[in-house]
C-alpha cells in the first residue's frame, strides 16, 4: 500500500524550502522534490529514487531534481522557473502512476513563472487540471482551526474582477457546485452535503434593486438543484454568511469571485488554512499562503498551514480509500 506524499519544492527562492523540515512534524510520511541545495544548512535529508523507497529515521526522504541557477531568498530568479513546473509535472505523473499516495505543493510565484518559462496557467489549479488531461475541477479553501469550519469554493478564479460578472455563467457556477458537492462526500467523507451559495451583487441583489444575476440565473439555478435532492441555501448576502452562526449551516460556500471567497478564510484561519483541488482524480492540497518573498530565509516562516496541507492531504487519500 503507497502511503507516501509528495511535496513539491515551490518557488525555491519563497518560504517554501525553509517550510520543509518543520513540515515533518505533522507525522505524514512525505518525499521532498526539488534540489538539495535549497534546503536549509544541515538538513539531514537521504535521496531517494522511487518515491517510496525507504530512508533512515529522522531523514528526509529527496526525490532530486536540479536547478540551474543559485537561489538568494527573497529575489527570484526567472531561469530557475522551468525547474519549478517540471517539478511539479514529475509529482502529478508520479501520483498518476499510483506510486505516491497524494500531493501537497508549495507556493510558486506566478509572475516569475510566466517571466522565465512562458507558464501559460494562472497557477497549480488550471496547471493541474491539464496534467490530468484538462478535467474540470474546482479551487477550495478549507480551514483547520476554526469551528464551524470555514470551507469556500470560488467559481471564477485567477482572473480580474472585471471579468467575473461574464465569467459567471449558469454552467460555470452549476460546474462548482457539483464538483464541490461530489467533493465533499469522497474526500471529505460528509455524507450528505449541505452548500451555500453566495450571490454576485450586494445584499444578493436585494430583489434586483442592486443587480440581476440572483433573479436571472443562481435562483432558477440552485431550485433545480433542489429539485434533484441537493441541500443548497442561497443566493446568501456575501457580508452575512461568514459568521460563526451562519457557517454552522452548511458545509461549504461557492462564492462568485476569488477575493470573495478568500477573504473570509484567510481572515478567520491564515495559519491553519489549506487549498483543496477538487474534482482531480489525484489528492492535491497546498498551505493557503503564498511564496512571502518579504520575509524568505530569515526562518520565521510558519509552517502550520503546510503542515495542515499534508495532513489534509493524508485525510481526503484515507477517505478515497
Ligand atoms: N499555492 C500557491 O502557489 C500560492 C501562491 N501564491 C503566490 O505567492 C506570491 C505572493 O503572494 P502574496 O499575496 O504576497 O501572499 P503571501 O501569502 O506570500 O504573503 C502575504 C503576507 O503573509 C505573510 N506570510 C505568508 N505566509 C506566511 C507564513 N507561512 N508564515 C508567516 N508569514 C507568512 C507574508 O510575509 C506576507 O506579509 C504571489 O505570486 C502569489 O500568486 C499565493 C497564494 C498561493
Ligand atoms: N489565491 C490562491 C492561489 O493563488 C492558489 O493558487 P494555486 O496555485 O493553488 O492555483
Amino acid at each position: 500500500m503507497i502511503s507516501r506524499i509528495l511535496l513539491t519544492c515551490g518557488e525555491p527562492a519563497g518560504i517554501g524550502p525553509e517550510l520543509v523540515v518543520p513540515a515533518m512534524e505533522s507525522g505524514v510520511d512525505f518525499a521532498w522534490i526539488g534540489d538539495p541545495r535549497h534546503l536549509p544548512q544541515g538538513t539531514a535529508y537521504c535521496e531517494i529514487v522511487a518515491p517510496s523507497d525507504p530512508v533512515p529515521a529522522g531523514q528526509l526522504p529527496v526525490l532530486r531534481h536540479d536547478f540551474v541557477a543559485p537561489v538568494t531568498p527573497g529575489r527570484p530568479d526567472p531561469a530557475n522557473a522551468q525547474g519549478v513546473i517540471e517539478v511539479i509535472a514529475r509529482a502529478v505523473e508520479l501520483v498518476m502512476r499510483g506510486e505516491a499516495q497524494a500531493i501537497t505543493t508549495l507556493p510558486i510565484n506566478k509572475q516569475v513563472l510566466k517571466e522565465g518559462a512562458a507558464f501559460a496557467f494562472p497557477g497549480h489549479t488550471e496547471y493541474l487540471a491539464d496534467l490530468a488531461g484538462d478535467v474540470p475541477v474546482a479551487m477550495m479553501l478549507a480551514s483547520t482551526s476554526v469551528q464551524p469550519p470555514c470551507r469556500v469554493v470560488p467559481a471564477t478564479i485567477h482572473i480580474p474582477l472585471a471579468s467575473v460578472p461574464a465569467a459567471l455563467t449558469v454552467d460555470r457556477l452549476e460546474q462548482a457546485i457539483r464538483i464541490t458537492h461530489a467533493a465533499l462526500i469522497r474526500d471529505f467523507g460528509i455524507v450528505a452535503p449541505r452548500l451555500a451559495v453566495a450571490g454576485l451583487n450586494p445584499h444578493a441583489g436585494e430583489g434586483g434593486a442592486m443587480g440581476s444575476e440572483e433573479n436571472s440565473f443562481i435562483r432558477p439555478l440552485l431550485a433545480r438543484l433542489r429539485g434533484e435532492g441537493m441541500d443548497i441555501a442561497g443566493p446568501l448576502p456575501a457580508d452575512t454568511m461568514f459568521h460563526a452562526n451562519a457557517r454552522s449551516r452548511y458545509d461549504a460556500a461557492i462564492c462568485a469571485y476569488h477575493d470573495q471567497a478568500l477573504i473570509p478564510i484567510k481572515t478567520l484561519d491564515f495559519a491553519g488554512g489549506v487549498n483543496v483541488t477538487l474534482g482531480l482524480p489525484f489528492v492535491r492540497t497546498s498551505p493557503d499562503h503564498g511564496t512571502a518573498f518579504d520575509i524568505a530565509g530569515q526562518g520565521v516562516a510558519d509552517a502550520t498551514s503546510t503542515i495542515a496541507a499534508l495532513r489534509m492531504a493524508q485525510d481526503m487519500a484515507r477517505s478515497r480509500g
